[in-house]
């Protein structure tokens, strides 16, 4: 797969860009603002299928308020309003046929600090599919299995599938999340800083998992944490005061950007 670098009309950021072929979700003018304050201006960008797309850049840029615009997140705030598309596998997710629960399954999120539920490790997993229509048994058990195999947590956890969640520690909660989220098989994962709560082994075997996840669906995942992204992403996307200021092949942006603010940011330069 290979991506073309051209400028975006509006703000002349080196883009990648992706055929409709390749590219799973498709962002096109997209802005969006919190009671008139824009966090997002005219960010156009493609996201290739069964690649980790990483997004960086400082603190407040928008990274968050993009994972939540793709997940419809915010719905209910009154002071959102937002302008330009959103689409996934070609469907605008803003479009009125769009059901918002079945958007939320096709695209899974996965948050910072791992919020397992109250119950147990089973009941974490099957949660998504009990919300399903009617699945024998047997069916849903392959599922849990496959999923906690899919999150590197199955070997750890196959003898205690009926304790709390809350037994595991913080680098397993976290893998648990991400079981839950893959037993309903979505197309998309976002991780929202998912490693940034965990130590550094726990890290690590975050991050293995996103690489492995790769061959099962499109990853996109913030990070403050430049040498995660380097480490796990094939395509980097680098965000300024809530403006998509270069995006390309991560060993390209690190190694060698096109834009000064880009170095700059890499560098330490602008914090
Ligand atoms: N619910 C909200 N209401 C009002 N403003 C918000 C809200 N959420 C975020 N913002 C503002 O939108 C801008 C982008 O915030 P966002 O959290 O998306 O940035 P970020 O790049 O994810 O930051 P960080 O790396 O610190 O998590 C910031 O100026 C922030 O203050």
């Amino acid at each position: 797969m290979l991506a073309s670098l051209h400028s975006a009309n509006t703000s002349q950021a080196p883009v990648a860009h992706f055929s409709s072929e390749h590219s799973c979700l498709s962002i096109d003018h997209f802005s969006l603002a919190y009671a008139g304050k824009e966090a997002l201006r005219e960010l156009t960008l493609s996201v290739p299928r069964h690649r980790v797309t990483a997004f960086i850049g400082p603190s407040g840029c928008g990274k968050s308020t993009l994972l939540r615009a793709i997940n419809r997140l915010h719905d209910l705030n009154e002071s959102v309003t937002h302008s330009g598309q959103i689409t996934l596998e070609g469907q605008d997710i803003h479009d009125p046929q769009m059901n918002v629960t079945e958007l939320r399954r096709r695209v899974g999120m996965v948050f910072q600090t791992p919020n397992p539920f109250p119950m147990s490790i089973y009941e974490n997993v099957a949660f998504g599919l009990r919300l399903q229509q009617r699945m024998p048994k047997r069916k849903r058990d392959d599922i849990i299995e496959w999923a906690l195999t899919s999150a590197a947590l199955w070997d750890e956890v196959k003898d205690r599938l009926h304790r709390s969640a809350w037994q595991l520690s913080g680098g397993q909660q976290q893998r648990l999340v991400i079981a839950r989220t893959l037993a309903v098989q979505p197309d998309v994962l976002l991780l929202d800083e998912p490693a940034s709560a965990l130590d550094p082994i726990s890290t690590l075997k975050i991050e293995e998992l996103i690489r492995n996840l790769k061959s099962e669906l499109t990853l996109i995942l913030v990070t403050h944490n430049m040498q995660q992204a380097a480490r796990v992403s094939d395509y980097t996307a680098f965000l300024h005061q809530g403006e998509l200021v270069e995006y390309g092949p991560t060993d390209q942006v690190f190694t060698n950007p096109r834009l000064q603010r880009t170095e700059n940011y890499i560098t330490g330069r602008i914090t």
